[in-house]
This record gives structure tokens, sequence and C-alpha cells, in this order.
């Protein structure tokens, strides 16, 4: 896969170009190497660069202009450097004009992106940072779509307008599990790599509301008991950097939480698979097929009731280093579903147990109290246990407080104001 030529030089009498290309290496990890042509006739050699640069402009999906954010604080707080020397020049080499934006404040580039940026000269935009980082372009881009053709984002069943521009991600954060799932390795070198040579991977968006209100959109994850309580926890210690998710991880297990309520869900078509087909996601395209309107009767709605140590939704199989496989190993990118996975209240043991699968090759889903389905909806309401104080018994219930803490929604890594959603 050729980037570009580099430089022609005279050496004694014969002359050589160089070309690089980009070469796979071991665990999905990409590399650019160099190779070099010698001629004796310097018109010839011209001749190799000029139709080689032909070729090259006719490849219409490598970015030639990018708008670049750098969130300078996330993770290890290295993604300036990280961009710097291992992404810029790679960019240099492939003549991808790019317009760096270091980010001052959380939500700049969202807000940037929302009103100041002026879309139509760029090809895509690059966010260089972890999760929270992507999360927030994603939004800035969605947004701005939907406000240039005039779509209402709260309207739950809008019909949304997809982005022209691809988000491309140069992994600079804590977990980066965005990054890791679509391009299974987290490494800038091969990000970049993977972005200078136009490849691109369509990836679901689930839009979260409450009642008519928009929240969020999500592509990994919506984590509701556990993956919820650890991050409110680790928000709480920032300071500690990637270590605050352990600290945060080993409270809530102890803590040992669960939340009630109801969960309710519209089942994907039979024709996509389900959470435990061992069907590896080779998605690179959605197809109309996958996007057509399906079955959206009030009868196909299931519903179930319990108390839910966590009730997650995987857009994406939510992979990262440390859980390879991730929450859920054959979750496609991008068919339309999520898969949703519940965990019902079991013993400390037993909860356990099931999250260590997530680092074996064991099945997680194969215990009593977990259930995994492919949906293409889903609701959650809480139940509400109104405490009611003896005084007030004579009067009428008045909702004076809750009874057991409703706990919160993690969205790709941002908690979410209301607990009882609704998902598509
Ligand atoms: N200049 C900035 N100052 C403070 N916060 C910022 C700045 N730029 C971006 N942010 C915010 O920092 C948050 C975390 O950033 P990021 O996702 O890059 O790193 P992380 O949290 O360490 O990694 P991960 O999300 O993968 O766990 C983002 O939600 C983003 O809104």
């Amino acid at each position: 896969c050729l980037i570009r030529w580099s430089m022609g030089m005279i050496k004694a009498s014969f002359v050589s170009d160089f070309f690089s290309y980009v070469r796979r290496t071991q665990q999905h990890q990409w590399r650019c190497s160099e190779v070099t042509f010698h001629c004796d006739n310097q018109a010839l050699c011209e001749e190799w660069v000029q139709v080689t640069n032909e070729q090259l402009s006719l490849l219409t999906n490598r970015p030639k202009s990018l708008l670049v954010y750098i969130n300078p604080f996330g993770g290890k707080r290295r993604g300036k450097r990280i961009y710097e020397q291992k992404v810029a020049p790679i960019f240099r080499l492939a003549g991808i004009a790019t317009t760096v934006i270091v980010t001052e404040r959380a939500n700049h580039a969202e807000d940037h992106l929302k009103t100041e940026a002026n879309l139509d000269k760029y090809d895509g935009v690059v966010c260089v940072g972890g999760d929270g980082m992507f999360s927030e372009v994603l939004h800035g881009l969605v947004a701005r779509t939907q406000n240039d053709h005039g779509v209402d984002q709260n309207q739950p069943d809008a019909e949304l307008v997809p982005c022209s521009l691809r988000i491309g991600i140069i992994p600079a954060g804590s977990t980066d599990c965005i990054c890791f799932a679509t391009v299974g390795t987290n490494d800038p070198v091969t990000s970049a790599l993977h972005i200078v040579v136009g490849d691109s991977q369509p990836m679901d968006v689930c839009s979260v509301h409450h009642n008519d209100v928009f929240l969020r959109y999500s592509v990994s994850l919506l984590g509701y008991g556990f993956y919820g309580d650890v991050l409110s926890d680790s928000e709480r210690n920032r300071w500690l950097g990637p270590a605050r998710y352990d600290l945060a991880g080993v409270k809530t297990f102890l803590s040992h939480n669960y939340y009630e309520g109801t969960v309710t869900f519209l089942p994907a078509e039979d024709d996509v698979g389900n959470p435990r087909d061992k069907l590896q996601c080779r998605s690179s395209d959605v197809s109309e097929e996958k996007e057509k309107p399906g079955k959206d009767d009030s009868s196909d709605w299931n519903e179930i009731h319990g108390k839910f140590i966590a009730i997650n939704a995987a857009n994406m199989s939510c992979a990262c280093p440390r859980s390879p496989k991730g929450l859920s190993p054959f979750a496609h990118l991008a068919d339309g579903n999520a898969d949703l996975i519940l965990v019902r209240n079991c013993s400390r043991l037993d909860f356990f147990k099931h999250l260590l699968r997530h680092t074996n090759k064991d099945d997680q889903f194969d215990h009593p109290f977990v259930e995994v389905h492919r949906v293409r909806k889903f609701r959650f309401e809480p139940e509400r246990h109104i405490l009611v104080s003896l005084e007030d018994l004579s009067e009428p219930a008045t909702k004076t407080g809750y009874s057991t803490p409703l706990g919160s929604w993690s969205c790709d890594g941002e908690i979410l104001p209301e607990v009882a959603i609704q998902v598509r």
C-alpha cells in the first residue's frame, strides 16, 4: 500500500527513488516501511514518480486535509507528544494538510465542531485522546450535522442524518476501548497509518433519551449498576490517572450493590445472529438492508423486572487490553443492534467468577444469573421505593425521597443525568 514517493536523489552515476508503504506486523500493528528503486536512467525514474503520484491521486478515500484535536490531559498526559513525535511525521509524509487544535478545556472540541469549525475544508476529524475525547468529537459532529439539516435531536424517533466526515482516533487516553475494538490495537502509529490510507469502519451510534429530552449518544458501552458505579467513583479520583479505574473497580465490587427496575427491549431481527453465536464481527459496511426499519410492534417488546447488579448495552465488543475479548465478544460494529447484558443479583463470589471470565476464554454469559439479548431498542425504568415519613401518613402520599439509591448510567465514560432512559 503505497503512501507516496518521498524523494529522488542522484548518487554517483545512478538515480534512486524510495517509496513509503504500509507493512502489517504482528498483533494488528502496522508500520511504515520504505523500498528503494534504483535505475541508471533519470527520465525513467521521474516517470515512475509521476505515474505513482497520478495513481495515488486517484484514491479518493485518502484524506488530504484533516482537523486534529489534541487533549493534552488525557490518559498519562502524553497526547501532544504522541501526536508530534509519532503521528505528525506520517501525516507530513502522506502530504496531508492539518489544522491542529490543542484543547484548553473539557468540551472545547465539541463546542468548536458544533459552531465554529469550517467543516467544508476537511476530509476528516482526528481526535488524540481517549474514549471521552472521541465522544466529544462524535457529539460535536453529529449535533452539527443534525442542526445543519434541521433535525431535532430531542425527538427519540427522529431520522438522523449521517455525518459526511470520518473520525480518526489516535489513542492517548486511559482505556482507549473504542480504538482497540475497531483497530485491534492501541498503537498511535497503526492508527495514523489507517487514517492516511483512508481506511474506514462504520459504527452503530445509539441515541439515549429521557422522555423527550436527548441525553447523549453512545458507541461503546452504556452501563448501569456496576459500571455506572465504577465510573461515578473513578470521577472523584481523576487525579490518580488511569489507576483510578482499578481503585473504583475494587471499591464497587466490595460494596456489591444491586438496583431494582424494569428493562423493556425490542429484540433484533432473526437474521442478525445472537450474542453467543461466536460469529466474529467482520463488518466493514452498513448495507441498506441492515438499516431498514424492522418490526416495532408493541407486542414484540419483552419486559424483564428484577434486581440487577449490572445492566450493560454493548454496541461493540468493548474489548480493551485488559479484557481482550470484551464485554460482548461477538457484538457487531455496524449492524444497528446492541447486546443487552443483564446480570441479576447474585453472590459476590458468583459475580467475581463472571467478571473473571472477561479476562479468560470462558463464556461470561454461561451463568444462571446472566442473560444476554441482541436488541434494536430498549428502555429502563428504575423501581422507585418512595419514602413516606411517619408524620406524613395522614396526608396523601407525596414523593419525599427514595429509600434506595438509584445509581447512574455510564454512557461511553460519561455519567448520564437521568436513570430512566430510552435507547435506540
Ligand atoms: N484541555 C482539557 N482540559 C480538561 N479536560 C479536557 C481537555 N480536553 C478534553 N478534556 C476532557 O477530558 C476528558 C477525558 O479525556 P480522554 O478521553 O482524552 O482521556 P481519559 O479519560 O484519560 O481516557 P479514556 O476516556 O480512554 O478513559 C474528556 O471527556 C474531555 O472532555
